[in-house]
């Protein structure tokens, strides 16, 4: 842990050297440097490696387990970084994502005072504005669980059609049921669905999806799971089989265009899931869903606001946190 002094004007605490950080809160918990140097690292190896939707993936599938109506932490779940243990990766609904954990594994080695949970939440902001989206206000400190018998029960997490597992009648009912437990509201259900606009959809990992599309066979990066040539860089396994199919042309690129294909179907390429679909045809969904269509600047502001929501579900600060860097 680095030092402390009083920051001369305040009074309050702040890391040495000031001349570094200007304006940024610190205690002894929370190792700012590891997170500023993690944050630049993150930003230059994503970038490079074209993994954003992944990463993403991962994050959201952290937090995503929140239950609000259970206090206990971390039994309520949410971002604590419970997803790294083999109870919760090995979730039907996980399946692909130990490939997010192996690319981040390694990067976690050279930053040990930043806990799991920060770094799945600081990695998915990063991997949305690396690839040309909104900054998001994001908050460090959060608390690890520390062992498997700590992990969310199975379930917890969205399916894309039904049969819903929850008897879901269909899939507006079911994003309810599922974002409300959360404590989120129709608006984040609509706007973080535009998550989409990265990544793609494998029948081998989710089931949904086909196995490759026009997009995909020559898409505009590299799949999420792709090796790259850099020696000192983390190695992940060869791409295997499926291509997959995107909900956007350019898959790689954060933008309003996931919400512009979901509304007009145009090419049967692209993917269109039932809780996708339902955005433009429940009556309260549609407005938020229209407006983001038609106006990036209001999906990408609704979107940081919502996406920070989601990245402090269920979390438990350290002392002195949350931070910002
Ligand atoms: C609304 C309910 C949601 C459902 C039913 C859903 C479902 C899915 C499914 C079935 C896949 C395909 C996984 C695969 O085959 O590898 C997927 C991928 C993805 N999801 Fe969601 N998702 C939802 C919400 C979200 C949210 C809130 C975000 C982020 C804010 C998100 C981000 C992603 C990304 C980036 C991918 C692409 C992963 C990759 O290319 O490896 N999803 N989602």
């Amino acid at each position: 842990m680095q030092a402390l002094k009083r920051h001369p004007a305040s009074g309050t605490r702040t890391a040495r050297p000031a001349s570094r950080r200007p304006c940024v809160r610190v205690c002894a918990a929370v190792n700012v440097e590891q997170l500023t140097a993690l944050r630049q690292e993150l930003f230059s190896y994503i970038n490079s490696r074209g993994c954003n939707p992944i990463i993403v993936r991962l994050g959201w599938h952290d937090s995503g387990t929140y239950n609000k109506d259970i206090a206990e932490w971390p039994a309520r779940g949410g971002a604590n970084g419970s997803i790294r243990f083999k109870p919760e990766i090995d979730h039907g609904a996980n399946k692909g994502l130990a490939i997010a954990l192996g690319i981040l594994g390694p990067i976690k080695k050279r930053y040990p005072d930043v806990s799991h949970a920060d770094l799945y939440q600081m990695a998915s902001a990063v991997a949305v504005e690396a690839a040309g989206g909104p900054k998001i206000p994001m908050r460090y400190g959060r608390k690890d669980a520390t062992s498997p018998d700590q992990c969310s029960p199975d379930g917890n997490l969205p399916g894309a059609a039904h049969p819903f597992a929850d008897g879901s009648a269909d899939a507006a009912e079911h994003l309810r049921r599922v974002f409300y437990r959360m404590g989120l509201n129709d608006q984040d259900i609509v706007v973080l669905s535009g998550g989409h606009t990265l990544g793609r959809a494998r029948p081998e990992r989710s089931g949904f999806g086909e196995v490759s599309t026009k997009y995909t066979a020559v898409g505009p990066g590299t799949s999420s799971a792709s090796p790259s040539g850099a020696p000192d860089r983390p190695v992940t396994p060869k791409p295997v089989g499926q291509l997959g199919q995107s909900w956007t042309v350019n898959w790689l690129e954060f933008d309003n265009s996931y919400f512009k294909e979901i509304k007009e179907k145009r090419d049967a390429d692209l993917l269109v899931l039932e809780t996708d679909a339902v955005l433009f045809e429940d009556a309260k969904f549609r407005p938020y869903a229209e407006k983001y269509a038609t106006d990036q600047a209001a999906f990408f502001a609704d979107y940081a606001t919502s996406h920070q929501k989601l990245s402090e579900l269920g979390v438990e600060w350290e002392e002195g946190g949350p931070v910002s860097i």
